[in-house]
């Protein structure tokens, strides 16, 4: 070994006792803020707030509180406030010269909910929450009512700023008051969003009917109310029933319920869902342990499904329907909305976020709970139990026909055309008169397979937003799966190999929701065509679909308007039927049934088109137009383009 490098080049004195470091109290946190609350941006900043909410909500499901008020103030703080039992002030034993306020707040690993004894199902375990976001904030204020008096203690990044004091006499009122302004040395330019706490701390409210949630804002951003109270006596049946959002479904009321562990298996805990299936979106599950939100699911949601699944089974067992044996886990979550909360005592979760529930005995319990419960909800209700057991059987179907289409396609090694395997194609063999349709895949796929001339239309179902070509390398565009689906489905190439000869259609049509995501997606689109497919823009083959925004029926009369003005119009002059007029706005295409889309969105005998164009005498330097059309903001590229897309004539026939 050469003598340099047995000698090392630094001296070997500099790696001495004095360079392994012990972070004291709180440093660490934030040294390493990552690892205790999931990063530094907005989300983390977020995280914060829970992780003081969920102690509330923990004395609250621990039945010693029902009211918290959380309220937004000016400056980017937060003050959260509940009646429960108090956050304890008198002097720790194990460190007499503090009181227990401060060592929960300075010490990592100090809390009340280790051993069960203070609370039977909490949302916390670690004891580090409230210590970390004390660490993380340049100035946190508790206050405590107790025993008729109220204590305040100040701290500023994790260190107290004096002892615990009594401030004042509390003779009507208890319960904890936080109120924390996170740190900008840590979350850097991130603020608070009303919208995204007002969502959360909702959800909070419908997991736990005992509690009542009071929100304030002193920050208005114009869609958010600035106050509201929340309290949900009908919990996740009503939750569900609002995401839906009246959304047609196979079943008329959801599969909800709650089992007591403890009446029924003698545990402490309870499981609480709501699932419904419905042909006008994607299936989703959201998921809670103790009122902590597990967007990573584990093993409550292993459970659900188990039971739904061996459910399903068995009842198409029972109907003697033979093919409800094929149906998978994959075929339930496709349109099966559900909600899922369970409390239990001591739960594993993995890491400090709590993204995913680990223990292993939540997937038996919530299994054997929902199972009886579903059992005896299919055979009540034969109508809805038929059309699920049907919509399932169809999915499991069309997955082992997509599985079988591709070995088929793989297989073949004549055949040069690879289809993506989500194209519901058209029958035409020709070009000519053939149409595209680019749909949002959540929403309108279902509805437009029903609305479709199948000769002609075809539809390619796309997932959310596709990659903004303009910010993505070249290399990264092939191997994007939204866009290698479209131009597979086109038959044209990507990049060099392109040719508009070989389009496969007559015209493309984007067809997205008539809301901001719609137009987002609708401009991403368009932006791709503009720089990676320019020839078909140029030979008038793209075109925007538009649905309309609002129905109005009086009577027997029905007539549909594209935007406000035509919907002011009508309801002017009125429709010439009988009765009041009835307004109903779309959300989303999803939401029309069949029918309706035909008639005015696909339809070519009645509905409207617009062709997509390059003005090239557009008013503009070009440096203005390719930064307005595929710059980072969207709403820019899209007014630009709506602007100077030309019309290619009211009707297109
Ligand atoms: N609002 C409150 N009311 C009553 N006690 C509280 C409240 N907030 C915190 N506590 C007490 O402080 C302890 C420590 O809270 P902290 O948030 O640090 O950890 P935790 O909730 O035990 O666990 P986790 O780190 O998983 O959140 C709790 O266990 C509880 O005993």
């Amino acid at each position: 070994m050469p003598d340099d490098l047995l000698n090392g080049t630094d001296d070997p004195q500099s790696y001495d006792a004095s360079s392994i470091e012990v972070l004291e109290g709180l440093e660490p946190v934030r040294k390493r803020p990552g690892m205790y609350i999931g990063g530094t941006d907005e989300r983390a900043l977020h995280h914060m707030v829970a992780e003081v909410l969920d102690n509330s909500m923990d004395e609250a499901v621990a039945g010693h509180a029902n009211r918290i008020e959380v309220e937004l103030l000016a400056d980017g703080a937060i003050t959260i406030r509940d009646n429960g039992r108090g956050i304890p002030v008198d002097p720790h034993p194990k460190f007499p010269d503090k009181s227990a306020l401060e060592v929960i707040l300075c010490t990592l690993h100090a809390g009340g909910k280790f051993s069960g004894k203070a609370y039977q199902t909490s949302g916390g375990l670690h004891g580090v929450g409230a210590s970390v976001v004390n660490a993380l904030s340049d100035s946190m204020v508790v206050q405590v009512a107790r025993d008729r008096e109220l204590w305040e203690q100040r701290f500023s990044r994790g260190v107290p700023l004096g002892p615990v004091e009594k401030v004042g006499a509390a003779p009507n009122r208890r319960g904890t008051t936080v109120t924390f302004h996170a740190d900008a040395q840590i979350f850097g330019a991130h603020r608070l969003k009303p919208a995204r706490l007002f969502k959360s701390i909702r959800s909070k409210a419908y997991l736990f009917s005992g509690v009542e949630i009071r929100w304030k804002s002193a920050i208005d951003d114009g869609e958010t109310p600035t106050e509201a109270v929340f309290h949900f006596p009908g919990g996740l049946s009503d939750y569900l029933s609002e995401t839906l959002g009246g959304a047609a479904t196979y079943a008329d009321a959801a599969f909800a319920g709650t089992v007591d562990f403890k009446e029924r298996f003698g545990t402490p805990g309870k499981v609480e869902w709501a699932i419904n299936w419905t042909p006008s979106r994607d299936g989703f599950i959201q998921s809670y342990c103790n009122t902590v939100p597990t967007p990573e699911g584990g093993t409550h949601e292993q459970g659900f499904w188990a039971a739904i699944l061996k459910g399903i089974k068995a009842y198409g067992e029972l109907a003697n329907n033979r093919k409800a044996a094929q149906i998978t886990r994959d075929d339930l979550t496709t349109g099966g909305c559900a909600l899922v909360s369970c409390f239990i005592r001591e739960p594993e979760f993995v890491g400090q976020t709590k993204d995913r529930l680990a223990t292993s005995e939540a997937a038996r319990l919530v299994e054997q709970s929902v199972r009886d419960r579903f059992d005896h909800w299919l055979t009540a209700d034969t109508k809805a139990a038929g059309a699920i057991l049907d919509f399932l059987v169809l999915r499991a179907e069309e997955r082992l026909r997509r599985r079988q289409e591709k070995e088929t396609a793989r297989k073949s090694a004549t055949k040069k055309l690879r289809l993506p395997g989500k194209l519901v194609d058209c029958s035409a063999s020709a070009r000519a008169g053939t149409e595209l349709f680019i749909v949002e895949g959540d929403s309108a796929g279902g509805s437009a397979k029903m609305a479709r001339d199948r000769k002609t239309q075809a539809l390619l179902p796309l997932r959310g937003k596709i990659l903004n070509v303009l910010g993505a390398a070249s290399s990264k565009l092939g191997s994007n799966a939204e866009i290698s689906d479209l131009t597979q489905a086109l038959g044209v190439g990507l990049g060099t190999k392109f040719s508009i000869d070989d389009l496969r259609y007559d015209k493309v049509i984007i067809m997205t929701d008539a809301d901001v995501d719609g137009a987002h997606i609708a401009a991403l689109l368009m932006t791709f065509f503009f720089t990676q497919m320019r020839p078909m823009i140029d030979a008038g083959h793209l075109y925007l679909a538009c649905p309309p925004l609002y129905r109005l029926t009086q009577g027997a009369k029905r007539v549909y308007c594209l935007d406000e003005a035509e919907r002011d119009a009508w309801m002017e002059k009125g429709l010439g039927g009988k009765g009041k007029i009835d307004v109903s706005r779309f959300k989303g295409l999803g939401e029309m049934d069949a029918k309706d889309l035909k008639e005015t969105t696909m339809d070519p005998a009645s509905r409207k088109l617009i062709r997509v164009t390059v003005d090239e005498d557009a008013p503009g330097d070009t440096g203005d137009l390719v930064e307005r059309l595929m710059g980072k903001k969207p709403e820019l590229r899209f007014q630009y383009i709506s602007e100077n897309a030309r019309f290619a004539g009211e009707l297109d026939v």
